[in-house]
């Protein structure tokens, strides 16, 4: 079997009494889809600073592309192919769509002139910004927004991408357009870890998703049998966030509700 692109070993974080990473062992292939769900606080997006680098693991490895990466910051692992968007996008305001996507490559992902120029060229095209180039970013609405997050992140070339709740507060037609815009990516070859409340956006692209709970992964399979595990449901119930009903409609739509 071929080396994972992306091994999580026995990964434990806590800050003070508060368990965000217990004994976490997971593990992505390259071009795999992963949709990560868990209530609010459950650690999704400490994980996510755990495989970036935003955030030092108490005990355990991170490894990329076969290299022990644990020690290394984001800027770093960010370089070797670990890009991220964040749940609280903060583009450059005063900058042009264009311009906050031409820093992303050559901050993040350390492109000279002409290669970074293309990067984000390429990034803006995927995501269908290439028409808002020119427009400031604190203009732009709140799907473009996502999108520029997401592009930001794709100019630095990424071989995994992580989407930490990309499609909170958009309509279901807006959502359609970023999962597809999410597919394209992944189709270019770019693994995709996605943290997302709407679990209906995950369970239209995700092979497999897993559940986090208290730091540890209560579940992992697809998403049919992840949204079907008696654990999962239980902490979901009387959540606002997933209602017991959505998880029914996604497992009445069958297998991964796609
Ligand atoms: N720097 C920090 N210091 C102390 N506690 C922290 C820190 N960062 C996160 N936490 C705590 O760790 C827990 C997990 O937070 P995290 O943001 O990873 O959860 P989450 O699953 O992403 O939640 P949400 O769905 O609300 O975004 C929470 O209890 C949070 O308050």
């Amino acid at each position: 079997m071929s080396t994972p692109l992306l091994e999580l070993d026995h990964v434990t974080k806590r800050f003070g009494r508060v368990v965000i990473a217990e004994d976490l062992s997971f593990s992505v292939g390259a071009a795999d889809t992963v949709g990560i769900v868990g209530p609010n606080g459950a650690g999704k997006t400490s994980l996510f600073g755990l495989i970036s680098g935003d955030l030092a693991p108490g005990a355990g490895q991170v490894r990329f592309a076969g290299r022990n990466v644990t020690r290394l910051d984001s800027s770093a692992r960010c370089r070797l192919g670990i890009g991220r968007t964040y749940q609280v996008p903060r583009p450059f305001t005063d900058m042009t769509v264009f311009e906050n996507v031409l820093v992303a490559a050559q901050q993040g992902g350390g492109l000279r002139r002409k290669a970074s120029y293309a990067a984000a060229a390429r990034a803006l095209g995927m995501t269908g910004m290439a028409g808002e180039a020119n427009v400031p970013a604190g203009r732009l609405g709140l799907l473009a927004r996502k999108r520029l997050e997401i592009a930001r992140a794709l100019a630095t070339g990424p071989q995994l991408l992580l989407l930490d709740e990309v499609a909170g507060g958009l309509t279901d037609p807006e959502v359609t357009v970023l999962v597809e815009i999410i597919r394209g990516i992944n189709a270019e070859g770019v693994a995709v870890i996605w943290i997302e409340h709407v679990v209906r956006a995950l369970t239209s692209l995700v092979d497999r998703m897993t559940c986090l709970y208290g730091g540890e992964f209560i579940g992992d399979g697809t998403p049919a049998q992840v949204l079907a595990t008696p654990r999962v449901r239980e902490v979901y119930l009387g959540s606002e966030i997933v209602d017991a009903s959505t998880i029914e409609a996604v497992l009445e739509e069958g297998e991964g509700g796609r």
